[in-house]
């Protein structure tokens, strides 16, 4: 059994895997962090855990934890992991950190998006980025993983195999993004009160939304070339889910038959990524609640352009879902352990 300790286990991410962990089959929750519930029935923050869990909510001691678990999640705000971590915990245990603390290579990229200091650079070298599908086998060896953000991961799976190929001119490419309200977290903010998100669409961070650079970063390294692209995201009123819509010149003639061939090259064998049959759009209800991401895509001949469609569940593929997925392959586990689930529905 892998034990696990969940730092932010009273947050939406955290929640999520709580919930995903409960029901894994080879791993047992050590710890249900928080800051705010300390001491108090975890159940009491989800009810959904009553007759569940039965554990009380614990502090953020990465050190102490360190001696009990075999793997720390930090479903924490960022910057908490990179303040946290340390060589010593790092020698006995491994962590998937769920913040941006460590997916961005170049730390002054990440100091100007995120405002905040770096506090332990010395690690962002080492860890892997945890997008499964692209990184598995750097994962499987990894000791501290960075996992994805949830546009991000919908973004780059998205674009991954056009952009490796060389079909698509990257100077075009252009993200259009949709997310549920989960995504900005359980904290009480005044922008995403019911009446502030309900029956309204809003684009936000627009020219300078954080997930930028980790986009570009990720898919520079997919085309062998630096990539600039404009990324915009808008929140809609659902709970969860996030749907991208991407534009992009192709380079060159194509047509449906070789680009489904492409992806079906890459993707073919992988479990949680589906490529929807010809004329079908992902939608975010057929992903809720699952692992999947469900990709489409169309050519439009008259301007020569291809828009490749993507659609997760935040929380799961965006957050604790990919965070299980990279515990199972740096374990040696199945990698769908705890994660074959159905979507639901309607
Ligand atoms: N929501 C999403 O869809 C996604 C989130 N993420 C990332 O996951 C992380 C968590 O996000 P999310 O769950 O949405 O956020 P929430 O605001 O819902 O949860 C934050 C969690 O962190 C805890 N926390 C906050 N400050 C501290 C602190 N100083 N010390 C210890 N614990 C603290 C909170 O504890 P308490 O509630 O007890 O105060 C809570 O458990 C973030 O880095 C986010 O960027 C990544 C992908 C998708
Ligand atoms: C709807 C919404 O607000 N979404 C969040 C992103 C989700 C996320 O948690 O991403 P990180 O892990 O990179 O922080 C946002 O736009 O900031």
């Amino acid at each position: 059994m892998v034990k696990a300790g969940i730092i932010g286990a009273t947050g939406y991410a955290g929640g999520e895997l709580v919930r995903l962990l409960t029901a894994h089959r080879e791993a047992e929750i050590v710890w249900y962090g928080s800051r705010s519930y300390i001491d108090k029935k975890y159940a009491d923050v989800y009810r959904n855990m009553f007759r569940i869990v039965d554990a009380d909510c614990m502090d953020d001691n990465m050190e102490e934890l360190s001696e009990q678990a075999d793997v720390i999640f930090t479903a924490t705000p960022q910057g908490l992991c990179a303040s946290l971590v340390n060589e010593d915990i790092l020698s006995k245990v491994k962590i998937i950190d769920l913040s941006a603390d460590f997916r961005i290579k170049d730390v002054s990229v990440y100091e100007q998006w995120y405002g905040i200091r770096h506090q332990s650079p010395q690690f962002i070298q080492e860890a892997v980025y945890g997008l499964c599908e692209v990184n598995r086998e750097e994962v499987k060896k990894a000791r501290l993983v960075a996992n994805p953000g949830c546009y991000t991961t919908c973004s780059i799976l998205t674009a991954y195999p056009l952009a490796k190929e060389g079909l698509i001119d990257m100077e075009t490419l252009i993200i259009d993004a949709k997310s549920g309200v989960s995504g900005a977290g359980r904290g009480a903010k005044v922008p995403n009160l019911y009446c502030e998100v309900n029956e309204s669409i809003k684009a936000y961070g627009v020219a300078s939304h954080r997930h930028t650079p980790e986009i570009e970063e990720q898919l520079g390294y997919a085309a062998g070339e630096k990539v600039v692209l404009n990324f915009t995201p808008h929140l809609v009123p659902m709970n969860r889910g996030i749907l991208v819509t991407e534009y992009a010149k192709l380079k060159r003639e194509t047509d449906y038959e070789e680009v489904k061939a492409i992806y079906d090259r890459y993707y073919g064998e992988e479990t949680f990524i589906r490529v929807l049959e010809k004329g079908v759009c992902p939608e975010t209800r057929w992903v809720e609640g699952s692992n999947y991401v469900d990709i489409g895509f169309q050519i439009d001949p008259r301007t020569g352009r291809i828009i490749l469609m993507g659609a997760i569940d935040n929380l799961v593929k965006g957050a604790a879902g990919q965070a299980v997925q990279n515990m199972n392959l740096m374990f040696g586990l199945k990698e769908s352990e705890g994660l074959e689930i159905v979507p639901l529905f309607p």
